[in-house]
């Protein structure tokens, strides 16, 4: 049995939490989200990869204030994983002693039950992220239609004996995410599923919750921040339809420049080819068949509009702190 889709929220959680930033716009989201969960409708958090679907699901559980359990889909996940399944055997030795001079000894093997992650939370009114639901294969799912629409989870004939109905705690809540169809590994969602929940579509945020993100995540000034992200984001603007610049690229590029010490300037060759390789690396990952070359001569004219730009900006300040502004 795979159990590899299955890991403690904790462990997830302690990753995230040191860095989340909460702004306008994920504010705005998250006070619909709860809106839907407390109207008792599981939420499904829908977005290009990299738009904050994971952390923002965390953050909305964590505000529900109920212990939450983690689910990430991928091929490998079965029912078995979700629900839970018999897990071999234990061995029960019987000693009969009972005339002093004969010993009996009767091995019994009793199967053992393991709960799948879903059990608990369902019976005790707990919330579950099912990250990137799609990419589990349809089947394994279907198991959740029953405890969306009857609020009953269906149990193997096995579990302790006895085919059993459990039925769910009112406050059970369902926090799904997941990519668009059209990316690799990703199953179309079953309608049934679908009719079930609400969706928020999300993409990526604005420019200021972005910058804020980038700062959070690698610590740099928020002037660096406000140049590299918004080169990101006009790269990315412009080829969106080609290849994914997600947020975790504006973090790379803050966090390499803040770590390596990287003067952010036009006529340094150094960032630019960090920019070139942090952001042109979606590309082959995604296998898009793009001419590199005309991708690179496109960065490098944004680069140079901001960093003029910036420039631009740094002496005129500087002029005005020398001048007092008279000039
Ligand atoms: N509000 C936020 N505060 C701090 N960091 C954030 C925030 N939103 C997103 N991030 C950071 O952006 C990156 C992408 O976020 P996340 O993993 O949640 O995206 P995702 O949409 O779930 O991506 P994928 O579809 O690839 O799983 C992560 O490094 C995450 O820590």
């Amino acid at each position: 049995m795979s159990r590899e889709g299955v890991k403690s929220f904790d462990d997830v959680a302690m990753a995230y939490n040191k860095a989340f930033t909460l702004t306008p716009y994920i504010e705005e989201i998250t006070n619909r989200a709860l809106l839907y969960l407390n109207a008792r409708y599981p939420i499904h958090l829908k977005g290009p990869a990299g738009t904050g679907k994971t952390v923002l699901a965390m953050y909305i559980a964590q505000l529900i204030g109920k212990p939450t359990t983690m689910i990430f889909g991928n091929e490998a996940v079965e029912t078995s994983d979700i629900v839970g399944s018999d897990y071999g055997f234990t061995k029960k030795l019987v000693e009969d002693n009972y005339i002093h001079s004969v010993r009996k000894t009767v091995e019994d093997y009793e199967q053992k039950w393991i709960d799948g992650r879903i059990i608990n939370a369902c019976e005790k009114g707990y919330v579950l992220i099912y990250d990137e639901f799609t990419r589990s294969r349809p089947e394994t799912n279907n198991i959740l239609l029953s405890v969306l629409e009857e609020k009953v989870l269906e149990l193997p004939i096995n579990y302790y004996g006895n085919n059993k109905l459990l039925k769910i705690h009112p406050d059970f809540k369902i926090i799904f995410t997941s990519n668009p169809e059209e990316y690799t590994g990703v199953y179309k969602s079953q309608d049934a599923l679908v009719d079930r929940f609400i969706t928020l579509e999300l993409d990526f945020p604005d420019y200021d919750s972005e910058v804020s993100i980038a700062i959070a995540n690698s610590g740099i000034t928020e002037e660096l921040a406000k140049n590299l992200v918004l080169i990101v984001r006009k790269f990315r603007e412009n080829n969106r339809s080609e290849f994914l610049v997600s947020l975790r690229d504006s973090i790379k590029l803050c966090k390499i420049v803040k770590e390596g010490k990287i003067n952010v300037a036009y006529d340094n060759e150094i960032f630019k080819k960090v920019c070139i390789d942090v952001l042109t690396s979606g590309i082959s990952v995604q296998r898009t068949h793009v001419d590199r070359a005309k991708i690179k001569e496109e960065l490098d004219t944004i680069m140079k509009m901001v960093l003029q730009e910036r420039t631009r900006n740094m002496v005129s300040q500087e002029q005005t702190r020398y001048y007092g502004g008279k000039r």
